[in-house]
């Protein structure tokens, strides 16, 4: 079985009609497979005698915790010891300096489930690029362009709402955490951090809205390894295989349980916080010795969780914090059931009694309300950028007949190349509508010299490792990929990408795209848009205009006839804007009715007091 692009490539034939024939092929069948390296005759498109069908657009705090909120029975002592958050204050274990030193493991010896004082941690930045210790002190994270943030829109609502804060510093995160931020070389919070964090260190719940690629994982994990650190140690396990971790992150794909996993785990390095990770298509065995040599923080994917809870394996009993990532994919129909059975039919402590941090890009009314199930007396937070979530994303929506779109598609890259667009500094990502099209577009990719690779549910785990660790290091900068890659995978470098087949669904539209231009970076993305996506019409349109987009005529026309009966998925979540709006601020929802926008302007759920700031809109999307 071929496992990647460079086996694909040596077994193939090279005579082997392997374009095997849509019209769109004809160009590219003069294309000669590049094998032996020879780059491939590259018919134009001026000279395929055809029109093109697209009308060329143009490329173109000062307050302590809430006394509203109800922080659970766990909260940390009085703020006597100094948090302004009521925490007191962090023991800084395993810093350079404190007991347990550095690299050793340090901090809760004592803790049946924190670090064992035979073990040495890992150090998990060691892999990243050749930076040195001495590096942390003078660099920022790569290029992350903070003036961006400047005027961003933001929209809180809820009850007695901590207020943001503007650095770190202001919040009492303790040195070990402090010192893992540096060595990130995140030097400044993020929108969503500045107000995301104080809100759950204030022991609030939290339902947390923010573009793609802003920071939204360093929000619910600084909170949930401060709060650890803070709190009492979990309970000793005597004789019993049985785990008990003290926070649940849940995420919907296997690659981002991994990717959230290393990210805990740099910034728990040396606090003597335990991350482990569980995910499905990987060995069992492996994950359950992880687990038996402690766990506080457990990530995982919620198949293998069951698994883990019906062999009693883990117990969600002592679970303090619960955080789902992507949390409206986590409560899709695809998930939902499975949700439900751990976070309500398991021993975990009742909302009320824990603290619940909901995340994502996109939070649907409908998924809203069900996500309120899990929570209590919670703040919705929205975080935007001027204009709409994606203006650093340029996008571009080109009219694609389907026999085209490979044609097209060798355009594209041929220009990228042209133009030195190409190798690790700029990968592609492809999204596709079936597995089936991915393989068979990668196959063809790889026939036509472009080094491309594949993940969708199909492969094996291994494999999937494999692409995605060959695409990220540039090996094969061509990722075609169907949606299980399009959530939250933090991937640098991903310059362009171009969906060849759209999704049905406007969401997935917003979180495929998000995999560029992420934590102020800009990025690149096209469409490939024929009759078949007419239903997507009306919502690309509002999605490209609110993101200050150029919209080409022909698509606001097919907005315009499919404007009627366009329902459901395939509307902008929340009416006319971009992202999430509070549903409890919905005008029809205290009468148990569905549908209406909240109106601009009106008046406010509950006692909102929100951010009171000059720079409050009404919507963090408008
Ligand atoms: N304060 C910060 N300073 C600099 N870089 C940061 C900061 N916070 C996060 N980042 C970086 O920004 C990138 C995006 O962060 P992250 O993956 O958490 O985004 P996200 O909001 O979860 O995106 P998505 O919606 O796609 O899941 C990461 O590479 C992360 O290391």
């Amino acid at each position: 079985m071929r496992t990647s692009w460079a086996d694909a490539v040596a077994t193939a034939d090279s005579s082997a009609a392997a374009t095997s024939a849509s019209p769109s092929n004809v160009a590219a069948v003069s294309v000669a497979p590049s094998r032996g390296g020879g780059r491939a005759a590259y018919v134009p498109p001026h000279l395929r005698n055809r029109q093109s069908s697209s009308e060329s657009p143009a490329p173109s705090p000062a307050a302590g915790p809430s006394g509203a909120g109800q922080p659970p029975a766990f909260a940390a002592p009085s703020p006597a010891g100094g948090s302004r958050w009521g925490g007191g204050p962090i023991r800084d274990v395993g810093r350079p300096g404190s007991a347990g030193g550095r690299g050793g493991g340090g901090g809760r010896h004592s803790r049946i489930g924190g670090w064992d004082r035979r073990e040495r941690e890992a150090n998990p930045f060691s892999n990243d690029d050749d930076t040195t210790e001495a590096d942390f002190d003078s660099q920022e994270n790569s290029g992350i362009n903070f003036d961006a943030y400047e005027d961003i829109p933001v929209e809180t609502s809820g009850e007695n709402v901590p207020p943001p804060v503007n650095t770190f510093a202001e919040i009492d995160l303790g040195d070990a955490l402090n010192e893992n931020i540096r060595r990130c070389k995140y030097v400044k919070p993020t929108p969503v951090q500045r107000h995301a964090i104080p809100i759950s260190l204030g022991g609030r719940d939290l339902m947390a809205c923010a573009q793609t690629g802003s920071g939204k994982t360093a929000a619910f994990c600084f909170p949930i390894i401060s709060g650890i650190m803070r709190g009492p140690s979990g309970p000793r396990q005597r004789g019993s295989r049985t785990v008990y971790p003290l926070a649940l992150i849940l995420l919907p794909t296997r690659e981002l349980s991994v990717q959230i996993h290393e990210e805990a785990r740099k910034f728990a390095y040396q606090t003597g916080v335990r991350v482990v990770v569980a995910y499905g298509g990987a060995p069992i065995n492996q994950q359950l010795r992880d687990l038996e040599r402690g766990v506080e923080i457990l990530v995982a994917t919620p198949g293998r969780l069951v698994d883990l809870l019906e062999r009693a394996r883990v117990s969600l009993q002592h679970i303090r914090y619960l955080a789902l990532d992507e949390a409206d994919r986590m409560l899709d129909m695809g998930f939902e059931p499975q949700i439900r059975r751990i976070v309500e039919q398991m021993d975990m402590p009742p909302r009320g009694q824990r603290q619940t941090m909901l995340f994502s890009a996109t939070f649907p009314k409908e998924i809203q309300r069900l996500a309120s199930d899990f929570l209590n007396n919670y703040i919705f937070l929205a975080v935007g950028r001027v204009g709409s979530s994606t203006d650093l994303i340029v996008q571009r929506v080109e009219f694609v007949p389907e026999s085209d779109k490979r044609s097209y598609l060798m355009d594209l890259l041929h220009g990228q190349r042209d133009t030195g667009v190409h190798g690790k500094q700029a990968l592609t990502l492809v999204f596709v509508e079936t597995k089936r099209g991915a393989d068979s577009l990668e196959h063809w990719l790889c026939m036509n010299g472009f080094p491309a690779t594949t993940i969708h549910g199909d492969r094996t785990q291994q494999e999937r490792e494999h692409a995605l660790r060959s695409f990220k290091s540039g090996a094969t900068p061509i990722l075609v990929a169907t949606d299980v890659a399009a959530r939250g995978l933090d991937i640098p470098n991903v310059a362009h990408v171009i969906n060849f087949d759209l999704p049905n669904d406007i969401d997935d539209y917003v979180h495929r795209i998000g995999r560029t231009g992420r934590a102020g970076k800009t990025g690149r993305a096209t469409a490939f848009f024929n009759e078949s996506n007419s239903s997507l019409a009306r919502a690309l349109t509002e999605l490209m205009q609110e993101s200050n987009q150029e919209v080409p005529d022909w698509l606001a026309r097919f907005s315009t006839a499919h404007s009627y009966g366009g329902s459901g998925r395939h509307r902008r979540t929340g009416g006319a804007r971009f992202g999430g709006r509070d549903f409890r601020r919905d005008s029809t929802f205290s009468r148990g009715g569905g549908g209406g926008d909240y109106g601009y302007g009106g008046g406010s759920y509950g006692a909102s007091s929100g951010y009171s700031g000059s720079s409050v809109a009404t919507s963090a999307w408008d």
